[in-house]
């Protein structure tokens, strides 16, 4: 028989079934209250282009998508794609640079970046959510208006720097988003979005950048960012200096000190948080079932970010 999304074969099950039975009802139990808690909730779950890069990893997350949405939630997925847009780069004999997390946009770059992110990546992120049942439906910055963007610099110690094609999210209009809800469906967002200053032209925007601005526009309970570390490092690399939780005030002081891809996430993270997201958090892509882990078990994955005396 077919093996779905949502029922794996009787082979894949071992990792429940060496549970004794008062364990696995204790599992279910503990995830009430959560579930209780983010019925109906809004959830923009940023998908890293790192933590998409196994296919085991990527059915994981498609199933903690399905989960959320079966149980009542509102999941809206932001994806990126950055490893995806390098190798094609590469593959074209192009040029692929960063500064400060964010890429170089050349037109001949942004050209790449638009066709890999909304023609591959979220071709196949939706393809793989509507392998059981097609709730999910692709939409790029660009569609219905939806985000708006104006060219920004990347920050190199201390200076600022032109990166070409970048753009800050500067407006959201969440309406395309919304009638897709209305409609029970999941949207699967990629970050491309016009240039305010010429609409005509299209400006490349950080993944966890975008998510943030749409997490605020949706009144998002949460922003749950998937990467492949475990969370927030306070002396990166120093993996005994992990943050289980942080202040805005308290990241913000940090945030001088992060490196390269940390630092969108970071931005994003305060960005969320103070636009009036209750929690934004940095988990695990790597670690099957993070997310589910995150938002249905006491004892939270990863970095959260909260706002000032939440704690
Ligand atoms: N303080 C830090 N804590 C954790 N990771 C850090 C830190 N500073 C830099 N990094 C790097 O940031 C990377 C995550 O960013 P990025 O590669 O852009 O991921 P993604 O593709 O998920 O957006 C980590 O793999 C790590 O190498
Ligand atoms: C401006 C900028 O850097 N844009 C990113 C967009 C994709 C992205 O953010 O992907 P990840 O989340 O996988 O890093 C890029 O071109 O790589």
């Amino acid at each position: 028989m077919a093996t779905t999304l949502l029922e794996p074969a009787a082979a894949e099950r071992p990792a429940v079934d060496h549970l004794r039975p008062d364990q696995k009802a204790e599992v279910l139990i503990q995830a009430l209250p959560w579930l209780e808690r983010f019925a109906g909730g809004r959830v923009v779950i940023k998908y890293g282009g790192h933590a998409m890069v196994y296919p085991e990893l990527q059915r994981a997350f498609a199933q903690d998508v399905l989960f959320l949405h079966r149980v009542g939630l509102k999941p809206v997925v932001v994806h990126g794609g950055g490893p995806q847009i390098s190798r094609m780069l590469g593959r074209l004999g192009m040029r692929c640079e960063f500064r400060g997390g964010l890429r170089v946009t050349t037109p001949e770059v942004m050209d790449v970046v638009r066709m890999v992110l909304t023609g591959q990546v979220q071709r196949e992120l939706v393809g793989l959510l509507n392998a059981q049942v097609a709730h999910a439906v692709g939409i790029s910055g660009e569609d219905g208006g939806l985000l708006r963007a104006r060219r920004r610099c990347a920050v190199v110690e201390g200076e600022e720097v032109d990166v070409g094609l970048v753009g800050d999210v500067v407006a959201v209009n969440p309406q395309a988003v919304e009638d897709l809800l209305a409609a029970d469906r999941i949207p699967v967002i990629s970050t491309v979005a016009p240039d305010v200053a010429d609409p005509g032209h299209v400006l490349n925007v950080n993944a966890d950048t975008a998510a943030a601005a749409l997490a605020v526009a949706l009144g998002a309970r949460k922003l749950v960012v998937l990467t492949d570390v475990e969370g927030l490092y306070a002396r990166w690399p120093d993996r005994s200096s992990l943050l289980r939780q942080v202040s805005v005030s308290e990241l913000t002081a940090l945030l001088p000190r992060l490196e390269a891809g940390m630092r969108p996430k970071m931005e994003a993270c305060l960005r969320a948080v103070g636009g009036g997201v209750p929690q934004a958090h940095v988990i695990d892509g790597r670690l099957a079932h993070s997310m589910l882990l995150e938002i249905f078990t006491a004892g939270h994955m990863g970095t959260m970010v909260l706002p000032d005396g939440a704690a």
